[in-house]
């Protein structure tokens, strides 16, 4: 047996929040590393870590997150954790994540990405355009909500937090006639009973990162990145590399409304890009094609475009 690897009496210690979807991506995770390196489960300890964001008692549900500042409300108490040599390697949704981590830490693992559309949930209607006039529709993520005004400002948006569950309760409670999920979250708690049609990108372009997991480690840690590095999942980095950096070059939170997708053929990456005003009242898409290789320059050159056809007094209400 190699010593340099976890074992039942020094388990690889995997942070992560408590929502079923985080851990059913820190299950997947330890499964696709016992796999990759012959390892028993129990080599492996799942650390369960609350964050500020999951304190439900400081944070009125009604309340958009945007409001209480979510630059890194569901993430900070896991990174602490991790430099203070708690857990080892923590596991968390891409598209949640700053553009940037922490200083010694590194976000460099990606396992293969799952279904990227967001999913129409909703009880009465099976796509956006037959909502009827005026309908309610829950949401808490600024992009899906102004896009979807964009396409139909009739609708009413309202606040929609919590976790899947809390959410698909509201919609049996009447509390919303549809709402909006990604397939990727659906399908890795294994929710195909939950009536859901899939969107094609065309209709609503999903979030950056939107279905990938990533893994985050010390930096210093090489025994962490070694065994990390037989799991990555090289095509999954080569889009998000330049989705991420459409992303920086407009804005590193999530505090704007921003789609993105890369999708690869061949040698050549094709990046799709939105950026839109909170009330749908303006947007502005357009496209990309290169080398894969220069997909960040890609995704940089993207957001100059979009942000020349937006004018100057875009971002403005971003304050
Ligand atoms: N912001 C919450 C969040 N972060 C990641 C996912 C889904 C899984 C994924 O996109 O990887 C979700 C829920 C949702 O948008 O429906």
């Amino acid at each position: 047996m190699k010593t340099d690897l976890p074992s039942p009496a020094a388990p690889l210690k995997i942070g992560t929040r408590g929502s079923p979807l985080a851990l059913a991506q820190a299950h997947e995770t330890r499964d696709r590393l016992a796999a990759a390196h012959d390892l028993a489960p129990e080599a492996f300890e799942i650390v369960v870590i609350k964050t500020t964001g999951d304190d439900r008692a400081m944070i009125a549900a009604d309340r958009p997150l945007k409001e209480i500042g979510n630059k890194g409300l569901f993430t900070k108490e896991i990174e602490e954790a991790m430099l203070d040599g708690r857990i080892d390697i923590a596991v968390h949704s891409m598209k949640d994540m700053p553009v940037e981590q922490p200083e010694g830490l590194v976000l460099d693992c990606l396992l293969p990405r799952e279904d990227t559309r967001d999913a129409f949930i909703c009880p009465h209607a099976a796509t956006i355009a037959d909502l009827p006039d005026g309908a309610v529709v829950g949401t808490s993520s600024l992009r899906r909500r102004s896009q979807l005004l964009h396409r139909r400002p009739d609708l009413r948006v309202v606040e929609f937090r919590g976790n899947l569950q809390t959410r698909l309760k509201k919609l049996e409670d009447g509390v919303a006639y549809a709402t909006f999920l990604a397939c990727a979250g659906l399908s890795r708690l294994g929710m195909t009973h939950v009536p859901q049609t899939p969107i094609p990108p065309e209709d609503m372009l999903p979030a950056v990162a939107q279905g990938a997991i990533g893994i985050e480690r010390r930096e210093s840690d090489s025994r962490v990145a070694g065994m990390l590095a037989a799991i990555h999942d090289l095509t999954t980095a080569q889009r998000l590399a330049a989705e991420r950096a459409f992303l920086a070059a407009l804005d590193g939170s999530c505090e704007t409304p921003i789609a993105a997708l890369a999708e690869l053929d061949g040698d050549q990456l094709h990046l799709r890009g939105e950026i839109l005003r909170p009330d749908g009242s303006e947007a502005h898409a357009g496209a990309v094609s290169g080398p894969i290789v220069e997909g960040p320059e890609l995704g940089r050159a993207l957001a100059a475009d979009l942000l020349s056809r937006a004018g100057p007094g875009f971002f403005d209400w971003r304050g």
